[in-house]
């Protein structure tokens, strides 16, 4: 970055104005998790992108996973993990684990980052404020938490106040009991409940390919119906299907726009929401 001189930065910042301008007072939910996650600098390069977004007007809301986090807990504790469709089957013993990793570790060494960085964060989970009300999937997976309805309350409160809430992916049971939700599914639900502008899913692959060995073919922008063509065709795949199911639940609930990108390159979400490179795979309503 030496090369670059303050008129170039000058320019580099008032070229990004329509764009801010269009995200401006706006929700933009951004779900990271997953591979993209585990790198720690990468992280702390990830929130002070989130930073800058909020410092110039946009409503952050960060969901955030951890699977990996959770899988290599367990695995020290010698609790073997077990999936069903993408969804961890989740009984007691795990769900402590779940809740401690993902509301405990996660989330605060995110809102440490944020602060670190200078910003303010407040951690949350679905349990907080009830604001994620769930039921028992299905009881072959334990407690496993279906969404029935997101109260967004706090969401608005914790913004209004200043901070950026990160939200983990437990829910509240109408028995009093905790619930794991897989967290695209969260961000999806909260992108829906707010209304959201946008929604952000961070993962370590660029989006949707045509061939998932081939970089070269990504797909930018993706329609709903097109969409359903591509999981048809056996395009969309694997750990993809339920991710894209998510961006589609979140344009179908009304976020208007709705993008999958790789967390991996550096300000991929700057790039992204701020320029006029489309980096990753974009989903439109039709
Ligand atoms: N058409 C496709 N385009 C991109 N990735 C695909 C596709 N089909 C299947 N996949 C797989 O889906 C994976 C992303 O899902 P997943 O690993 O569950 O993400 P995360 O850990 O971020 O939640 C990719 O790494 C890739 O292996
Ligand atoms: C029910 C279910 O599967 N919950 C997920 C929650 C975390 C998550 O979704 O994390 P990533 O976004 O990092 O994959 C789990 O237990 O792994």
């Amino acid at each position: 970055m030496n090369n670059v001189t303050n008129a170039m930065r000058a320019h580099i910042l008032t070229a990004a104005v329509p764009y801010i301008k269009q995200y401006t007072d706006q929700y933009v939910v951004v779900k990271y998790g997953g591979n993209a996650m585990t790198d720690e600098a990468l992280k702390k390069s990830v929130m002070k992108d989130l930073l800058l977004l909020q410092l110039v007007g946009v409503k952050v809301v960060l969901v955030h996973g951890g699977g990996p986090a959770i899988n290599s807990t367990l695995d020290a504790m010698n609790i073997e993990s077990h999936f069903s469709n993408g969804l961890r089957v989740t009984d007691e013993p795990t769900m402590d684990v779940v809740q401690m990793v993902l509301a405990g570790k996660v989330n605060k060494s995110l809102v440490a980052d944020l602060v670190d960085l200078g910003g303010k964060a407040i951690g949350l989970c679905g349990v907080d404020g009830n604001m994620i009300q769930v039921h028992q999937q299905d009881e072959t997976l334990g407690y496993v938490g279906a969404i029935d309805y997101i109260d967004t309350t706090v969401i608005d409160d914790v913004i209004s106040k200043g901070y950026i809430p990160v939200i983990s992916s437990i829910g509240m049971g109408k028995d009093g009991k905790t619930y794991n939700i897989n967290a695209d599914t969260v961000a999806a639900k909260v992108a829906g409940a707010l209304k959201a502008e946008t929604m952000v899913a961070m993962t370590n692959i660029d989006g949707v390919l045509r061939d998932v060995n081939d970089p070269s073919s990504l797909i930018s922008k993706i329609t709903v119906s097109e969409a359903a063509q591509l999981k048809a065709d056996g395009i969309i795949a694997g750990g993809m299907i339920p991710k894209v199911d998510c961006c589609l639940e979140a344009i179908e609930a009304g976020a208007q726009k709705v993008f999958i990108i790789n967390g991996e390159i550096p300000h991929a979400i700057l790039i992204e929401l701020l320029t006029d490179e489309g980096l990753g795979t974009m989903f439109v309503a039709g």
